[in-house]
């Protein structure tokens, strides 16, 4: 990688950098499925905002919508303070890179990069000299003879992702661009894409399903459910308090079980004399949820301030340095990451500080509480 790339990371935003933002939508399609339902949505200037969420729950759907290559059925949604609900694809400043590339496999790479530009009628000479820049940023100026066929699949993402830039749009977006790579490029490609945006500030809307990569770009995250917004906030904030459940079991896989709360003790299965919490409501008895990320449960039994529970092992997969235990705590599944190797069948007592315990009521909404 150029570290010319990677260093400009402190180079201040554009100051023309704009907002995005999306108020009540909803778009129905033709057969009555609703992808987007009552979507409200705020991209900072110059930041990444990261949609996120599980297959089908609307993030290309929106992403097209900004894009203007679907019309909302109702809601509206402005770029740069101008409502561009109404406004043609062409003329709304943005470009979209998609996960297939998309690009013309009987162009080259300079063919396909200054094709936008011939479609704009920009004269050849400047067409030229902007293929050559944007050639130059991607580190593909070595190969703009090459058609898409001759290239490697990262070498493709980076034309692809010239062809969008290459207009300099004021809006950028990405849907899943990097998801057809190997593990280790597409680390390498997100980390590069990740200096080149804070080099150029354009406001960017980044489509993935995977959290990692949502957690490493995001600098607001927004997670999509069955077309609804489950959670909007920055990565930080969503990973240390997850609004719900659903965000929680999404996002770092937490283990998620089910309990009751009696008088301010919290009770779950395998835990025989419950866990009192000062931060709970002492009065009454609720069902909750119990939400423990797999790293934060430690091997042994604790101490008085901690949770543990005494789990059957079940599989174990090594992570590198570390192994994941996958167990049994009844008929739940609990997942715990570990230093040592841990023989299978056998009985295995964990504890989580309070801390690092989440809850979450019987609709999945976070209670104040443990860890808050
Ligand atoms: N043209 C269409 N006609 C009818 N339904 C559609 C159409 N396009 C998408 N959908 C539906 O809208 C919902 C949202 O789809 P969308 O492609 O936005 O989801 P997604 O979150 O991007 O999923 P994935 O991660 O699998 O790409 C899905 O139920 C999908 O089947």
């Amino acid at each position: 990688m150029n570290p010319s790339v990677l260093t400009p990371l402190a180079l201040p935003k554009p100051p023309n950098a704009v907002d995005v933002s999306c108020h009540n939508l909803v778009k129905r399609f033709p057969d009555g499925t609703v992808a987007l339902d009552d979507v409200t949505i705020e991209c900072p200037p110059g930041g990444i905002t990261v949609l996120l969420g599980p297959s089908g729950c609307g993030k290309t759907t929106l992403l097209r919508c900004v894009a203007g290559l679907e019309t909302q059925t109702t809601g509206t949604m402005s770029i740069g303070g101008r409502d561009v609900s109404a406004v043609d694809a062409g003329l709304r400043g943005v470009a979209m890179v998609f996960q297939n590339h998309a690009l013309y496999p009987d162009k080259t790479a300079e063919g396909n990069l200054a094709f936008p530009l011939r479609m704009a009628g920009v004269p050849k000479r400047e067409r030229a000299r902007r293929v050559a820049a944007i050639a130059e940023l991607l580190q593909i100026d070595g190969l703009l003879k090459r058609r898409p066929g001759q290239l490697s699949g990262g070498q493709r993402q980076r034309v692809g992702i010239g062809r969008a830039l290459i207009r300099e749009p004021d809006v950028l977006l990405m849907d899943e661009p990097f998801s057809s790579l190997d593990a280790e490029l597409r680390v390498e490609m997100r980390a590069e894409f990740l200096a080149l945006q804070r080099r150029l500030g354009m406001t960017t809307l980044y489509v993935t399903h995977d959290q990692a990569e949502a957690l490493s770009l995001a600098d607001r995250m927004v997670v999509l459910r069955a077309g609804r917004i489950e959670q909007a906030t920055s990565a930080e904030e969503m990973f240390r308090r997850p609004a719900t459940s659903f965000v929680a079991g999404f996002l770092g896989g937490m283990n998620l079980l089910a309990g009751t709360l009696d008088d301010g003790t919290l009770r779950v299965p395998g835990h025989p004399h419950g866990l009192r919490l000062p931060a709970l409501p002492a009065n009454g008895s609720q069902n909750l949820t119990l939400g423990v990320r797999p790293e934060d449960l430690k091997p042994g039994p604790g101490g008085p301030d901690d949770l543990s529970f005494e789990i059957t092992t079940m599989l174990t997969e090594l992570l590198g340095r570390e192994r994941l235990v996958h167990g049994h705590l009844g008929d739940r599944r609990l997942k715990v990451r570990v230093h040592a190797d841990v023989p299978v069948g056998e009985r295995l007592t964990v504890h989580a500080a309070a801390a690092d315990l989440h809850l979450f009521d019987h609709d999945g909404a976070r209670l104040p509480g443990a860890g808050d």
